[in-house]
């Protein structure tokens, strides 16, 4: 009976995963680096979610797609995996709560996000998946195989050719008119708050990296490799195949293959305090509310990882821990979040001077609803109104009110990101990042540069006092331009990304990785997107001519067969700008529907009513990102009045306002 079929499935899946063991391959981080490394968790869900994808095959072949609801069912109702398989918990994080209507989990924002949607619970919570906008995936198989053939059943281009061809820079490469480049690094630390999809790792015991370099991979080490095509002309790698490994697969039931999110979904600023309760611990200090820094000559630094395997700068240049594990994936993204653990601490000094008697605790929660509500605020008032325009903005109810409360909270509203928003639409910022990297003295004065594929994982440039230490390389940014949004991107993201210094070819190509990722995860051809972001059904090339260029239609079929192969993360580039957006209609649609949830699905968010007072409330409006960033470097006197812009006047740090913290007790 269908009982015992499901269980039969279970059981032989569970073999054939095991199976695979012997012939995995494993790779230490100091030969292959990897960002998107998962924790302890995200293994425990691969575990299982392995079982899942493989029996859901089997009984897909027997009984067609509709068993797999009833499956569900089936194990809904019965204790079916529990008794089939060890079900894997992490021993080292606390249980979840036992409800949400506790004084805790009513009044304060979880690490993991739970109970922020008390019907929901686990609703934008780290470990869990992310929606799919149009509900549909495209895997051959419909469940998890990655698309190889276009439409018309030609093998699609290898997502390297796709780089070569339409993402190569040449003198194209243009730089920014209106913006400087750390427009470009708060929308990586914005990323990095909200999206951690973590790659698949080694079955076997431990959970290792898995070596995807060569390109019979997958059927040799491991069916979660997915290594990139090399085309025998290629300009710059030497090899035959890029690596990659799929994203992790977290699927909780019989069905599709599933991302995850390690990270909270939330904007919550995870990135700074950790997604889950264990990690939260490795943030703070336990005394005062304050977070943990490390003191280097007269700078602060965020708390050394002097056992960080992926770090490739040498003792005493540690990388660092922060609560997202990618903190030291570039110098310039440290300084970010040493900013943020010191507007933490001043904050949490302020809190302790003017009200005595608090404890660690009740100071700590403070600053941090504080710090993350100014978040909050500069997301949606400083951040992207430089990405999307007013129009756009108002489409999808994200301007900000200048007073009052906002009433749009929806507990019916999935706050998750979507796999199109972390697979290709918020990843055009790869597209703003320069190539070298300028560092510039409190005098305005140049201290060199560095190249960016030079210094992936190495935390070298975030010490060098002489040259100005982190805040040359943050001022630098600000001083400096950022690339243009366009299909252009920089030889250092081509080419070097996870290169070891003085090994020509070790690293990857994000720009080839992003194509492939988009695949692996079931991403669909670009054209299906288009009615949801307003534009018109496409039926030949011509029909692409209101949104993209001759030139840019004549470089897509140049490797495209048909227009409906065009992979999403391409046309995302590749589009005109919408208006006053950034980018084109596509990616403004994509990222403004996912910002939406954030806010009407997020209960803490920081203009909903209960949350702060109106008094606090005016405190936090008046925030201002370059205020922060003046309170917490030691060189800034003066600084950009509106922080992103190349031609903003300079103001004085002392004429921005300060929070006034007396209103908050
Ligand atoms: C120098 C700058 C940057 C570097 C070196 C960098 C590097 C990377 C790398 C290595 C990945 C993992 C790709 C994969 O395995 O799929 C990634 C993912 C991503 N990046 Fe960037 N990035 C940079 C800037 C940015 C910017 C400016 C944005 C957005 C404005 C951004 C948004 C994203 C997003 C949304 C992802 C997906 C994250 C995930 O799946 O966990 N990145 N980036
Ligand atoms: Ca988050």
């Amino acid at each position: 009976d269908l009982l015992s079929d499901i269980q039969d499935a279970l059981f032989r899946a569970n073999s054939t995963v095991n199976e695979r063991i012997p012939m995995e391959i494993t790779v230490d981080d100091n030969i292959l680096q990897n960002s998107q490394k998962a924790n302890e968790a995200s293994k425990m869900l691969q575990a299982n979610a392995e079982i899942f994808e493989e029996a859901t095959q089997i009984l897909v072949q027997k009984f067609g797609m509709g068993i797999i609801p009833i499956a569900n069912k089936v194990l809904e109702t019965t204790q079916m995996l529990n008794n089939t398989i060890r079900v894997k918990r992490d021993a080292k994080c606390p249980s979840p709560p036992s409800s949400c209507s506790d004084n805790f989990h009513r009044t304060t924002r979880s690490i993991s996000g739970i109970c922020n949607n008390v019907k929901n619970r686990k609703w934008g919570n780290s470990e869990t998946g992310m929606r799919r906008l149009l509900g549909a995936v495209s895997y051959s198989d419909g469940l998890n195989t990655i698309r190889t053939r276009g439409v018309n059943g030609k093998l699609l281009p290898s997502a390297r050719e796709i780089s070569n061809k339409i993402f190569q820079a040449s003198n194209e490469n243009a730089t920014s008119k209106q913006y400087n480049h750390l427009l470009m690094q708060m929308g990586q630390f914005l990323a990095h708050d909200l999206i951690f999809m973590p790659s698949s790792t080694a079955r076997s015991y431990g959970g290792g990296s898995l070596n995807c370099s060569s390109c019979d991979s997958p059927k040799t080490v491991s069916p979660n490799c997915a290594p990139i095509p090399v085309p025998s002309d290629d300009p710059y790698f030497k090899i035959g195949c890029i690596r990659l490994t799929r994203a992790l697969n977290g699927q909780t039931g019989f069905g599709i293959r599933q991302q995850i999110d390690q990270n909270t979904h939330f904007i919550d600023l995870s990135a700074v305090y950790g997604s889950e309760d264990c990690e939260a611990v490795t943030v703070r200090e336990y005394k005062d509310g304050r977070l943990l820094e490390f003191r280097y000559a007269n700078y602060v630094l965020p708390p050394q990882n002097v056992r960080d395997e992926n770090c490739q700068s040498r003792s005493p240049f540690h990388c660092f821990t922060c609560g997202d594990f990618r903190n030291s994936l570039h110098p310039a993204l440290i300084p970010i979040h040493t900013v943020f653990i010191k507007q933490h601490n001043r904050l949490a000094q302020m809190i302790k001077n003017s009200r005595s008697g608090l404890t660690d605790e009740q100071i700590f929660q403070l600053a941090r609803r504080i710090m993350i509500a100014q978040w909050q605020h500069f997301v949606y008032s400083e951040y992207l109104p430089n990405i999307l325009s007013l129009a756009i903005r108002k489409k999808y109810d994200l301007v900000e009110l200048d007073n009052g409360f906002y009433k749009g909270y929806k507990q019916t509203r999935d706050p998750s990101l979507t796999n199109e928003f972390t697979g290709a639409a918020f990843r055009f910022g790869h597209s703003q990042a320069r190539d070298r990297f300028q560092r510039i003295n409190n005098k305005g004065q140049s201290q060199g540069d560095y190249k960016l594929g030079n210094d992936i994982f190495y935390a070298d440039q975030n010490y060098l006092a002489g040259n100005g230490g982190w805040e040359a390389i943050l001022i630098g940014m600000i001083k400096s331009e950022a690339m243009e949004v366009d299909r252009y991107i920089s030889h250092s993201m081509r080419n070097e990304i996870f290169r070891i210094r003085q090994k020509e070819g070790t690293g990857v190509d994000l720009a080839a990785v992003n194509v492939m990722r988009g695949r692996d995860i079931g991403l669909l051809p670009y054209t299906s997107y288009r009615k949801f972001a307003g534009l018109s059904a496409v039926k030949s090339w011509d029909g692409l001519s209101q949104e993209f260029t001759k030139e840019n239609i004549d470089a897509l079929k140049k490797v495209y067969d048909s227009y409906d192969d065009i992979d999403l993360y391409a046309a995302i580039l590749s589009e005109k700008h919408m208006g006053e957006s950034i980018v084109g209609p596509t990616a403004a649609n994509i990222i403004a529907e996912t910002f939406e949830g954030l806010k009407v699905g997020d209960r803490f968010y920081y203009e909903n009513e209960g949350i702060f007072t109106n008094a606090q409330l005016a405190e936090i409006r008046k925030s201002k990102l370059s205020k922060i960033i003046c309170q917490n470097t030691d060189g800034l006197k003066t600084i950009n009045r509106d922080i992103f812009s190349l031609s903003s006047q300079s103001v004085n740090c002392d004429q921005l306002a300060d929070i006034n913290i007396n209103v908050f007790f």
